[in-house]
């Protein structure tokens, strides 16, 4: 990986909101999916959660543009299990939602842990949901249509979020556990080695600011013996302890 693209999965990381998130609630053409995803990588989503009963779940590819590789979805069975789950993490859940109880969507406060419920394309959101959140928000419209598109919908909410955040300094100051990001960074960094630590069961090496490895003799010779036709360190660039 070159040290460009190094840096720029580490700002990514930096800027990740754990507490913020998106739940679809029967949201289910792949392109809005793949929207949805795209904006919330945008802002620093870092997972999404998605109610969906059926087998798979289909995003489309080029709508996503890769933000599926970077914002995880997790998927519950009902929306009351997503939003039990989400309020177990702490979060206030907001629901997008066409009624007389809904607040303009800028009136809340999104610097607290959000969830950000977003509805089926045709029915918007279930009613459970609507019973379980905190709040029900609207983005105010003038025209003569009478909704946004979903993903639409999302983008605006998220980037009132992204506002509210950035403007009280949540950015740029990383909340992901450093675990997680060494392991990211591992696995993107060196995919082969990755590889070859998961199929023998080694544990992945820590790695310096700039992707190096930083591993003991022992684990080049694990790592050997696990793999003989893994690749040897480069001289001069993969750094012995
Ligand atoms: C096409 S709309 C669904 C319209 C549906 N007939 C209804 O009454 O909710 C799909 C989803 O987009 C979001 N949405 C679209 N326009 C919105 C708006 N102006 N305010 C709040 N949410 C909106 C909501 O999440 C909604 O469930």
């Amino acid at each position: 990986m070159s040290p460009e693209r190094f840096a720029r999965i580490n700002e990514m990381l930096d800027n990740r909101q754990p507490d913020l998130t998106v739940l679809l609630d029967q949201v289910h053409k792949t392109n809005n999916i793949a929207a949805v995803l795209r904006s919330a990588d945008a802002v620093g989503v870092h997972q999404l959660h998605a109610v969906w009963p059926e087998s798979a779940m289909r995003v489309s590819g080029n709508t996503a543009s890769g933000s599926q590789q970077w914002v995880k979805t997790l998927r519950h069975q009902t929306v009351t299990d997503a939003i039990t789950a989400l309020k177990a993490d702490g979060m206030q859940v907001v629901v997008t939602n066409f009624s007389p109880n809904a607040k303009d969507f800028r009136e809340i406060d999104y610097t607290k842990p959000t969830a950000i419920v977003l509805g089926h394309e045709k029915n918007g959101v279930s009613d459970e949901a609507v019973r379980l959140a905190d709040a029900e928000v609207i983005i105010p419209m003038v025209g003569m249509v009478q909704s946004l598109n979903v993903s639409v919908a999302g983008a605006l909410v998220l980037f009132e979020a992204e506002r509210q955040r950035r403007a009280t300094g949540m950015y740029g100051n990383r909340k992901l556990p450093e675990d997680y990001c060494q392991k990211l960074l591992f696995e993107q960094g060196h995919p082969i080695y990755a590889k070859a630590c998961r199929r023998k069961g080694l544990v992945y090496p820590a790695i310096d600011e700039t992707g190096q490895i930083i591993a003991p003799p022992d684990w080049w010779q694990k790592m050997r013996e696990a793999d003989p036709d893994s690749p040897r360190p480069e001289r001069g660039r993969q750094r012995r302890m």
